[in-house]
């Protein structure tokens, strides 16, 4: 199997699009090995620090013990303290649901994170020292050591490979069974520890010791310790803290109006109202909201550096794509051979071959093979010197020496060529921009060739847009994002290949630096900009765009300079993460609408039986019929317990959306879960109500 990867060697770049089906790596929400974690982390979290963490919690968490004292009060005066201790046991149970729910959706993303760790644990190393070879255990690696991988080696730490190239094996981690070429000195020489080299040598240079790597550090992330707030959750917390406080006041304000009415409100009574009126519902469920959407980043198999980089991706406007290989399959091939008027298609195959025997893209391999197809063939010239490709350049070529004289060819984008041949003393003829513009127009990308002063013809390159790529830049759309289409390429073929793909405008010609300044310019407008790449002159870029994500096959320099990995190298995968972070703002706002909806309700539903004894003619607005103001109370609070294990799943997995405008969502949502929270209180208080009825 590796020789047959090796004769045919696969482009880096170009795997299947569609990213790995995540399913296998999900569990259930509630699964009893997850349950169990959680239900332990969730006493765990009962210490008074934890709890300081989450203003709403807190003051159940406080109201807990203030009734636990009323009841030992009344117990303590030998009045009936029943009443008392079931709030106290109802509020104790709402604290540890809370707890309980951000347990589970810590306990989900550690073990998707283990599952890709056991890949990596127990590897030996090869440690190179001094030019000797010491076998050592993977735990001992430190960043810059230097290791050596060969055949059925498992590589044992991230890193990136600094000498040679080899097939890998990366299934471990992206689930994908096809083999993969990584090599030194390339966009492609980012290797992963857990992955398994298939076939040659390879010298890696370790990026990160034991514990350190990506993986490691977003276990960390999810696991608590290290995770914090993000923006939009400081902002939205700030404005639950002050929802508390002004609830807080008209609790206590509601006493001396009950006194006043000579029935004065029960301590535990009014303690029991202020956490049904508190937004707890949406308080407990906030870190949850937050870790699942880091967790879907996960089984989508891209590791965030943050979950404020998650949180940033769904407010995105801009999104920068790369032309080939992100809208295009990327495998461009050469399909035709146009020569100039009075030019033998001989000669411009023969030249265009021997300019592309040494070029390993995919462009230059297809160069040869089509000209080899065509009956054409020559030797490797003796003394042959390879120019290579470069994007600064858009040219590659080849210089050698004949009898005749030194021979020079070059082929590349068809501005730059014919700049060179002026360069080199050669008239332009006009028909050569009728060939490239036709080709161009029809999407294709034209190499021009020239061999000495000699300007010869065009190579046609094709490439196919990826199936159902349109559809995700209609959808983006509707969800208001601007798409955006950079490519070396020249101006014609961009235009060709953006109208197919249906993206919102495009830069031709680009440079690296182009890309940069593009990023700055969006920024200076007040746009949040997402980006991908993978080389290391994509780092600037990346380390300039609000979302940049980094292919994990690239080089070190980018994926330290993104703030996410995607272990696929997949570039569309940056449209997936886009709808991750836009999940995760509409599931927390649609839950603050319930939860802020449902407290409204409950004050409705609750405070007419409060009254009821004290004001006998509010009895008219007491609409639900409640057995008795201790049952409505009771109700109350078992229903503001119970609803958040009841949303669990959908924090978790992600209230369901479609894509539409910021407007259209809002309205829609507040329709569902405005009017859902607000109806939702009266039906299920009555129920309960109903059922604790027999109990007095
Ligand atoms: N192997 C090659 N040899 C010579 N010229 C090439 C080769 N590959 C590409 N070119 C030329 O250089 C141009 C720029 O290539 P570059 O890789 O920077 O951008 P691109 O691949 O066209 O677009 P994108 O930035 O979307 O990947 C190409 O449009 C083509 O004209
Ligand atoms: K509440
Ligand atoms: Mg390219």
């Amino acid at each position: 199997m590796s020789a047959g990867v090796r004769a045919a060697p696969l482009p880096p770049a170009s795997q299947p699009p569609d990213p790995p089906a995540s399913g296998d790596r999900k569990p259930g929400i509630f699964a009893p090995p997850l349950l169990r974690a959680a239900l332990v982390a969730s006493i765990r979290k009962l210490s008074p620090r934890a709890q300081a963490r989450n203003p709403v919690m807190f003051v159940v968490y406080v109201g807990t013990f203030v009734t636990l004292l009323l009841t030992a009060q009344a117990a303590a005066q030998g009045r009936p303290w029943a009443y008392e201790l079931t709030v106290t046991a109802l509020l104790a149970l709402t604290v540890l649901l809370a707890n309980l729910a951000e347990g589970l959706a810590e306990a989900r993303g550690k073990a998707q994170a283990a599952s890709l760790r056991s890949a990596r644990e127990d590897v030996t190393a090869r440690r190179l020292t001094d030019g000797r070879e010491e076998t050592v255990p993977g735990a001992l690696l430190r960043r810059g050591d230097l290791i050596v991988a060969g055949s059925g080696d498992l590589i044992p730490a991230d890193g990136e490979i600094v000498e040679g190239l080899a097939s890998v094996d990366e299934s471990a981690i992206t689930g994908e069974s096809a083999p993969v070429i990584r090599e030194a000195g390339t966009d492609h020489s980012g290797v992963t520890g857990g992955t398994r080299v298939l076939s040659d040598r390879i010298v890696v240079h370790v990026t990160s010791g034991a514990g350190e790597s990506f993986l490691d550090r977003m276990i960390a992330l999810v696991e608590g310790a290290s995770r914090q707030k993000t923006p939009n959750e400081i902002a939205l917390g700030i404005l639950l803290s002050g929802l508390t406080l002004v609830f807080l006041l008209a609790t206590v304000t509601l006493y001396p109006f009950t006194a006043y009415a000579g029935a004065p409100a029960a301590p535990v009574t009014l303690v029991a109202l202020l956490v049904c009126l508190i937004p707890t519902t949406i308080g407990g469920l906030l870190p949850a909201i937050g870790i699942a959407g880091m967790d879907r980043a996960l089984q989508a198999n891209v590791i965030a550096g943050s979950g404020k980089a998650v949180e940033v991706a769904g407010d995105v406007d801009v999104l920068l794509l790369d032309k080939t290989g992100t809208i295009t399959v990327g495998n461009r091939l050469a399909t035709d051979f146009r020569p100039l008027p009075g030019v033998d298609p001989a000669d411009l195959m023969r030249a265009a071959l021997l300019s592309s025997l040494q070029d390993p893209t995919p462009e230059g391999r297809s160069i040869v093979a089509l000209a080899r197809e065509r009956g054409v063939n020559a030797p490797e010239p003796a003394g042959a010197e390879f120019v290579e490709f470069s994007a600064q350049t858009r040219m590659s070529g080849v210089d050698f020496v004949t009898p005749a004289g030194p021979v020079s060819i070059r082929k590349g984008a068809g501005s730059r060529v014919a700049d060179l041949a002026r360069e080199r003393g050669a008239a332009v003829p006009p028909e050569l921009t009728g060939i490239t513009d036709a080709m161009a127009r029809g999407g294709a990308t034209p190499l021009v060739v020239v061999e000495n002063s000699r300007l010869l013809g065009a190579v046609a390159l094709s490439d196919v847009i990826k199936p159902g790529i349109r559809d995700r830049f209609e959808q983006l759309r509707r969800m208001g994002l601007r798409t955006v289409m950079i490519t070396g390429d020249n101006p014609l073929t961009a235009a060709a290949i953006a109208r197919e793909a249906g993206v919102d405008s495009f830069l031709a010609e680009a440079t690296p630096e182009d890309k940069l300044a593009m990023i700055r310019e969006e920024q200076r407008g007040g746009r949040l900009v997402a980006m991908m790449g993978d080389g290391t002159n994509d780092a600037p870029a990346l380390a300039q765009a609000d979302v940049g994500l980094a292919m994990n096959s690239g080089t070190q320099a980018a994926r330290e300079a993104g703030n996410m990995v995607d272990l696929d190298s997949d570039p569309t995968k940056l449209l997936e993460i886009i709808e991750i972070g836009k999940g995760l703002l509409i599931t927390r706002g649609a839950l603050t609408t319930f939860s802020v909806a449902n407290d409204v309700a409950k004050y409705f539903a609750i405070l007419p039986a409060l009254f009821v004894t004290a004001y006998p003619d509010l009895g008219a607005l007491n609409v639900m019929r409640l057995h008795s103001p201790a049952s409505a109370v009771l109700s109350a609070v078992i229903f503001n317990a119970l609803i958040i294990p009841a949303l669990v799943p959908l924090a978790l997995r992600g209230v369901p959306y479609r894509p539409m405008s910021a407007s259209s969502l809002l309205g829609r949502n507040l329709l569902v879960y405005g009017l859902g929270g607000l109806l939702l209180p009266f039906v299920a208080i009555k129920v309960t109500d109903l059922l604790i009825t027999p109990l007095f």
